[in-house]
């Protein structure tokens, strides 16, 4: 058995709940229940405050965790980052009053800045040479400078409607996160094992999030120049449609490259064309 910590409730929860029920792992998950067993996998999954779960990981109270590599880094918990899962995707950010005079991060030397993340704040302005005086909160970070509690902030960005919301602009971005898996760094061969497996499913989940997959039909004078447009996963299978002198071309895309390649199949003479998701892929 491998226990898994993962956010209770807040911006990680739904997708890290998500990402093990697309690994094919079964679970009851009530609100209240902060503990619950896997019925088709040795999993245990802990619920918890996203800031805990680095250091219950670095204990062992917790094998593997999923969190924000800025909780990852703020707390400095001896864990091993695994994987970069792709969601949850921020940055932490310096933000100032919108009409406020901004030049350079060397103005904020002497100034007061707000944070729920000292430590990450405190080592980007060392490495720019700026003393400032760190005030830490634990949250509504973006109403400090308002209420006269410091000039500037330090807090997570995603779209940036907080901040505009609350009058501040951003200036410097002090780092960049996504969710990550963390691990124990002494697991047993045993946990190190389901690890792996648990490890492949998320490959095969995440590759297949960003591929399509493609059907089409083409005349036969027009395989070629589709055949370089599609390279499959090895190359595309081409089947005989019914019709003489046509076939049927089978075929994966990336997500990114999806309108493009559309696009020049269209050119190409290829009809038809059906787009459908992928669950899983292994390659
Ligand atoms: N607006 C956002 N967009 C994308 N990711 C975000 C956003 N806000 C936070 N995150 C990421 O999700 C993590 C959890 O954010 P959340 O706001 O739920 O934390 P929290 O309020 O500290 O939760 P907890 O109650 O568990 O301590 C952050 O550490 C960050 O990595
Ligand atoms: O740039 P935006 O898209 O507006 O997102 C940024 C906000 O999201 C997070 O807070 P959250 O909404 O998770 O609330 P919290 O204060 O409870 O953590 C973060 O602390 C910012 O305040
Ligand atoms: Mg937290």
């Amino acid at each position: 058995m491998i226990r898994l910590a993962i956010q209770k409730s807040g911006r990680l929860s739904e997708d890290s709940l998500n990402l093990i029920r697309e690994c094919g792992i079964s679970f009851v998950n009530s609100s209240l229940k902060l503990k619950t067993e896997a019925t088709n996998f040795p999993l245990e999954i802990l619920f918890l405050r996203d800031d805990d779960i680095p250091g219950y990981v670095a204990d062992g109270v917790a094998d593997i965790g999923i969190v924000g590599e800025n909780v990852l880094v703020e707390e400095g918990k001896q864990a091993l980052q695994v994987k970069k899962l792709g969601f949850s995707q921020c940055r932490l950010s310096i933000a100032v009053p919108k009409n406020a005079e901004f030049d350079h991060i060397s103005g904020l030397e002497g100034k007061n800045i707000a944070t729920s993340y000292p430590n990450l704040l405190q080592s980007y302005l060392s490495g720019e040479g700026v003393k400032a005086h760190i005030h830490t909160i634990s949250g509504s970070v973006e109403i400090a400078p308002s209420i006269g509690l410091a000039d500037a902030i330090c807090d997570i960005v995603s779209s940036g409607s907080t901040l505009i919301s609350n009058g501040l602009r951003e200036v410097q971005t002090v780092f960049h996160s996504e969710a990550v898996l963390i691990a124990h760094q002494d697991l047993t061969n045993e946990k190190r094992a389901i690890l792996n497996q648990l490890l492949f499913r998320i490959d095969a989940v995440r590759k297949a999030q960003k591929a399509k997959y493609i059907l089409l039909n083409a005349p036969n004078e027009a395989i070629p120049r589709i055949k370089s447009l599609l390279p499959g996963m090895k190359a595309p299978s081409i089947l005989p449609l019914a019709e003489e002198g046509w076939s049927s071309v089978h075929s994966v895309v990336n997500e990114d490259d999806f309108w493009e390649i559309i696009e020049k199949l269209r050119e190409a003479g290829a009809q038809g064309i059906l787009v459908v998701p992928i669950e899983k892929m292994i390659l």
